[in-house]
């Protein structure tokens, strides 16, 4: 299992989350977000891959993002076409696809994006595009019917570890990758709490999720 971190903002916190040797930083290029990145990202182990995150931006802002910060990556969290996710991977970068979930979810509409990209992100519908801060019925995700890993994602913290690592042994976790953490580890400056992210993720190693 991996863990993504989303939401970088500062540049002494990006460092210190660092430490902690994510899989994944997210960085948010969505101007309407509090968490926006609108700086430098400081130079950071290779191992760990940076994905920018998006909503309904055009192709050349992507682009012009990937290249400025060397994005390893992109999430895409809006109304994102196929054919955009196609152009994309074309730029032979990670191309993450959300969709949003309530208590129920059509999956069929992952069939077109099943080439086009290399992950789905599985995110709690809410008022926002995205850090709405809270779960979804992850029961749904009995009916995934894709063989692509997921990221799961979503109001994940530490009041929400038992469910977790409930959800961890059922059939529908076994193509969960990552998972995704954000607001229910932030101060109230929006930065990354290190203390709470470290003691989430000795838990998940704990339970020989995480190595
Ligand atoms: O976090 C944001 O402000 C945000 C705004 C617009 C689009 C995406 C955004 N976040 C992307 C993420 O990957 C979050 O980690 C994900 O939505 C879960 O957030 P949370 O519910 O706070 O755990």
């Amino acid at each position: 299992m991996n863990l993504k971190i989303c939401g970088m903002k500062n540049e002494n916190n990006i460092l210190d989350v660092a430490e902690l040797n994510p899989s994944y930083m997210g960085f948010i290029f969505y101007e309407k977000s509090p968490r926006y990145f609108n700086s430098v990202i400081p130079e950071l182990p290779e191992n760990i891959k940076k994905i920018g995150v998006f909503v309904n931006s055009t192709f050349d802002y992507i682009r012009g993002k990937v290249e400025k910060h060397n994005l390893q990556g992109v999430q895409l969290h809006g109304d994102e076409t196929p054919e955009l996710c196609s152009k994309l991977k074309a730029l032979d970068i990670i191309v993450i696809k959300v969709f949003s979930i309530k208590n129920q979810f059509n999956f069929n509409v992952l069939e077109p994006f099943e080439d086009v990209c290399d992950y789905y992100l599985f995110d709690t519908k809410g008022k926002e595009p995205g850090g709405n801060g809270y779960t979804f019925n992850w029961n749904v995700l009995k009916k995934y019917p894709s063989i692509k890993p997921y990221f799961l994602s979503g109001g994940i913290g530490p009041k929400e570890l038992d469910a977790l690592l409930l959800f961890l042994k059922r059939p529908e976790s076994e193509l969960c990758c990552t998972l995704d953490l954000n607001s229910k580890f932030e101060t109230a400056a929006k930065l990354k709490d290190i203390t709470k992210l470290k003691a989430f993720q000795k838990k998940l190693i704990d339970a020989n999720y995480i190595r």
